[in-house]
């Protein structure tokens, strides 16, 4: 009788495992010349790399405030203003809700573009996790220190002027902050 109460406990266990939704990661961006939205198709590709996690790519302006929720983990990237955030991105952080923290304990990573080398990339990235911070989430870097407060990449100068598409230099950088914040998610259940 023992033995069939642990195996019809176990086997209960078991569905309850599988019954669970994959955690979600949503990277989400503010783009108006397409580059920050490359960024974030890299990611994006490299959270898809490991199994076992969801992820929902949408520019800010698609963003529901059920999507912030839902989500264990939120990458957000902004283009460099004039060494600032874009004041878009500035507004959708202004409207996530804060009330209860309800964000409180979500993963957070950030990323920027920019178009020249050192000036504003990196004031950018923090200044994005400062508001993350406010929220109360745990914030996981690049897997590099050469992207160790996220993934960015220059646009607009050097070598890298006038490339059609982001150098691979920074897309790899993308793509391995996507796969490391999946595998953190994952690790943190
Ligand atoms: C109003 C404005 C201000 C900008 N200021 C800066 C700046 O201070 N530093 C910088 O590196 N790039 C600056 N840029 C360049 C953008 O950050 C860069 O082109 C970026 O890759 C654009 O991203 P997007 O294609 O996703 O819109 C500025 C661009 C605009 C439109």
């Amino acid at each position: 009788m023992r033995k069939l109460s642990l195996i019809l406990f176990l086997f209960a266990f078991s569905h309850f495992l599988f019954a669970q939704e994959k955690p979600l990661i949503l990277i989400t961006y503010y783009s108006q010349s397409g580059n920050t939205e490359q960024m974030a198709k890299a990611i994006g590709e490299g959270a898809q790399s490991v199994e076992g996690v969801d992820v929902k790519l949408l520019p800010i302006d698609q963003v529901l405030q059920d999507d912030l929720l839902a989500a264990s983990a939120i990458i957000l990237g902004s283009p460099v203003y004039n060494a600032n955030i874009a004041p878009a991105v500035q507004e959708f952080i202004n409207s996530w809700p804060f009330e209860g923290r309800p964000l409180k304990d979500k993963i957070g990573a950030v990323f920027s573009t920019g178009g020249g080398i050192s000036i504003g990339e990196e004031l950018v990235m923090l200044n994005l996790m400062h508001s993350m911070l406010i929220h109360g989430m745990i914030l996981v870097g690049g897997d590099t220190v050469e992207s160790a407060f996220g993934a960015s990449a220059i646009t607009g100068e050097g070598p890298f002027d006038l490339q059609e598409e982001l150098d691979p230099i920074f897309l790899k950088k993308g793509e391995a902050l996507g796969k490391r914040v999946a595998e953190t998610v994952l690790r943190f259940r």
